[in-house]
């Protein structure tokens, strides 16, 4: 890298290059063994196919990022479905209070409630049409992504605020593969014989969607760690731990921290609880409702335990040491780990 360049990084400016908006898709290396998408390993990441075809040049070349943009990013089964929740009701508590009975939460899964952007473009029938329906949403806009950070736009890098949540990578993948196997059908695929074994060995060899998970978290942490004020970087487990503290960071970061009156009322305890792991999960809509979105998910697949730890339930011993090692090698000197609970 120049100079100039890795200078520009490390002030996190946006790098210089020009980015592409169509994308040679045919010739990047193929991995068709994770269901329920065939992906392609673009700039170090395996992105589902076509979310590199229509996906990234759709989000680059037809969304206008505004300043007052809210990104929520995340690995897939690292937390997005709540952080969704959280940051919904956190944003729009004034029109929305949390402890009424008609709140949004309770009529419509988060994942209908903020949009992934890219998938809306790789799903979209009119590319100019969604970029249109995205232009014409008030501020501040809430939306979603599960590209990894240096694949998001340079503009929406530069510009929007994102807020990252990151998840161990042991319970990342159980997550994943206990998802994988309910929800393929829907997409077409046949995941009843995708063994954990397979999925393990494909995980530790980075090949899952968005892997490899350590890079993509170490990408967003450095970007937090880069510029503060532009990424926040969230922990799963420490939101599991301390809901309310990770909670009122996230309302700061968004610049609407709670006032200490709201407090007192209770607001930050009642977001806690509507979004809680139990809460959502056993309303109606998302105990019998499917996803109104591009994605014909059921929303119950998106709430299976919400503990931290579940591997130990799936993984051998080995097993564990074996991704515990990789992951070590691979952020060695990076200055992340999963094991630093500070970071
Ligand atoms: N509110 C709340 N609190 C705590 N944990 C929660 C919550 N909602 C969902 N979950 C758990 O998150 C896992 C799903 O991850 P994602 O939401 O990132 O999935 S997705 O990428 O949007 O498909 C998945 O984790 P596992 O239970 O380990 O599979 C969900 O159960």
């Amino acid at each position: 890298m120049d100079h100039r360049r890795a200078q520009q990084q490390q002030q996190g400016a946006a790098a210089p290059e020009p980015e592409e908006t169509t994308m040679e898709v045919d010739s990047l290396p193929l991995e068709t063994r994770c269901p329920p998408f065939p992906l392609r390993q673009y700039k170090g990441f395996w992105i589902p196919e076509l979310t590199l075809r229509r996906g990234v040049p759709g989000f680059r070349s037809r969304f206008t990022p505004r300043p007052t943009d809210i990104i929520l990013a995340s690995f897939p089964k690292s937390g997005t479905t709540w952080l969704k929740a959280l940051a919904f009701a956190t944003l729009r508590r004034a029109a929305h209070p949390p402890s009424f009975a008609d709140h949004p939460l309770r009529r419509a899964n988060p994942h209908d409630i903020v949009r992934f952007v890219e998938t809306d473009f790789a799903r979209a029938e009119s590319a100019d049409e969604l970029g249109d329906d995205l232009e014409a949403l008030p501020s501040p806009r809430l939306l979603a992504t599960h590209l990894p950070h240096s694949l998001l736009p340079q503009r929406v890098r530069a510009m929007c605020k994102i807020v990252s949540v990151s998840r161990e990578p042991k319970d990342a993948l159980v997550s994943w593969w206990n998802f994988v196997r309910k929800a393929a059908p829907a997409f077409g695929g046949d995941a009843a014989a995708f063994t954990f074994e397979e999925a393990f060995d494909l995980f530790c060899d980075g090949r899952c969607v968005y892997g490899p998970a350590w890079m993509y978290t170490l990408d967003y942490s450095e970007a937090g760690r880069r510029r503060p004020g532009n990424v926040l970087f969230l922990r799963y487990e420490k939101m599991l731990l301390q809901p309310r503290d990770e909670l009122k960071r996230l309302a700061e970061f968004m610049e609407c921290g709670f006032s200490v009156k709201e407090e007192q009322r209770g607001v930050v305890d009642d977001v806690v609880e509507l979004c809680s792991f139990d809460k959502l999960k056993n309303m109606e809509v998302n105990r019998n409702g499917t996803g109104k979105g591009k994605l014909p998910v059921e929303n119950a697949d998106f709430f299976r335990k919400g503990v931290a730890g579940d591997w130990r339930n799936h993984m051998t011993p080995e097993m564990a040491q074996r991704l515990d090692k990789i992951v070590q090698d691979a952020l060695q000197g990076s200055g992340f780990s999963f094991n630093d609970d500070s970071a």
